[in-house]
């Protein structure tokens, strides 16, 4: 029988070792990835983006992903989260195998069940910001959990902002304002794609303990592309990815070393 996950390749230069758990048991992931194959056909051939990802990310825990460009860290999330279809192998959300989904049953699983934090915020320009965390409900006739909302927005610090449409927020708010879109509907699971790139340093640093914050004290799971290792230094784990497959799995790595890591593999920034 063939091993139900693959074994990280190695560990972090500082000897650290994988967490326990962090990836295979199935049991309480989050989102899991089997044998997952995705490949593009261009005007060059056939380029394989995905080549054999198993992955399992445990509920409430808070995941990074690096490695070099055109590693398939983009295309990892995207296969992860619904929003591309693998080629082969299997994706399950919650349990739930979204492989096979038609695209419309696809469309209403990742609106009930997936958030998204994009690096440019993706808000609505000419919605308020209450009206931009709770319009992803509405289009969905679903009442929006006011107590659970307003938990969010308390956290996060823009209870004094609700009012104001994306223009009149600074950067980092406009971000806070889409992790708390991201997070209305109680997802399984957060995917956020390079959430910090668009920050200054202070900003950064803050949304990512507000992340980190989401997953250790209200039990979400946050899976994050990032090219920053001082970011993913912040997860609680490290998928590495090389050539369309991740390589390392990393628990608490230390920034130097994830970023020794990627020079190792010829990453350029
Ligand atoms: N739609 C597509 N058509 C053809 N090739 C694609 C497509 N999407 C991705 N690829 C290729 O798949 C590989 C992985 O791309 P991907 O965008 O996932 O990498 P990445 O690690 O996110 O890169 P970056 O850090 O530069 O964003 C690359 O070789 C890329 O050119």
């Amino acid at each position: 029988m063939p091993a139900p996950f693959r074994t990280p390749t190695r560990t972090a230069p500082g000897g650290r070792t994988p967490a326990p758990g962090a990836v295979g048991g199935p049991a309480g992931a989050a989102v899991a990835l089997t044998a997952v194959h995705r490949s593009y056909t261009d005007g060059d051939g056939r380029v394989s983006a995905l080549d054999g990802v198993t992955l399992r990310v445990p509920r409430g825990t808070f995941l990074a992903v690096m490695g070099p460009s055109g590693s398939g860290k983009s295309t990892l999330l995207n296969c992860a989260s619904g929003l591309d279809r693998v080629t082969s192998g299997t994706v399950e959300i919650g349990g739930r195998d979204i492989s096979g989904l038609r695209e419309p049953d696809l469309t209403v699983f990742r609106r009930d069940h997936v958030g998204f934090v994009f690096q440019s915020y993706n808000l609505v320009p000419t919605l308020t910001a209450e009206d931009n965390i709770t319009l992803p409900l509405r289009l969905a006739g679903v009442r929006p959990d006011a107590a659970w909302i307003d938990e969010l927005v308390r956290r996060v610090g823009v209870a004094d902002r609700l009012g104001h449409r994306p223009s009149e927020l600074s950067g980092g708010q406009q971000q806070r304002v889409a992790i708390v879109r991201a997070l209305a509907a109680r997802p399984d699971i957060v995917f956020a794609d390079e959430p910090t790139g668009a920050l200054d340093g202070a900003t950064a640093d803050r949304t990512l303990s507000l992340l980190r914050g989401i997953v250790d004290d209200l039990g979400q799971t946050v899976v994050m592309v990032t090219h920053d290792p001082a970011a993913a230094a912040r997860a609680h784990d490290t998928a590495v990815m090389a050539s369309g497959r991740v390589v390392d799995l990393l628990h608490a790595p230390a920034a130097a070393d994830l970023a020794g890591r990627l020079a190792s593999l010829g990453a350029d920034r």
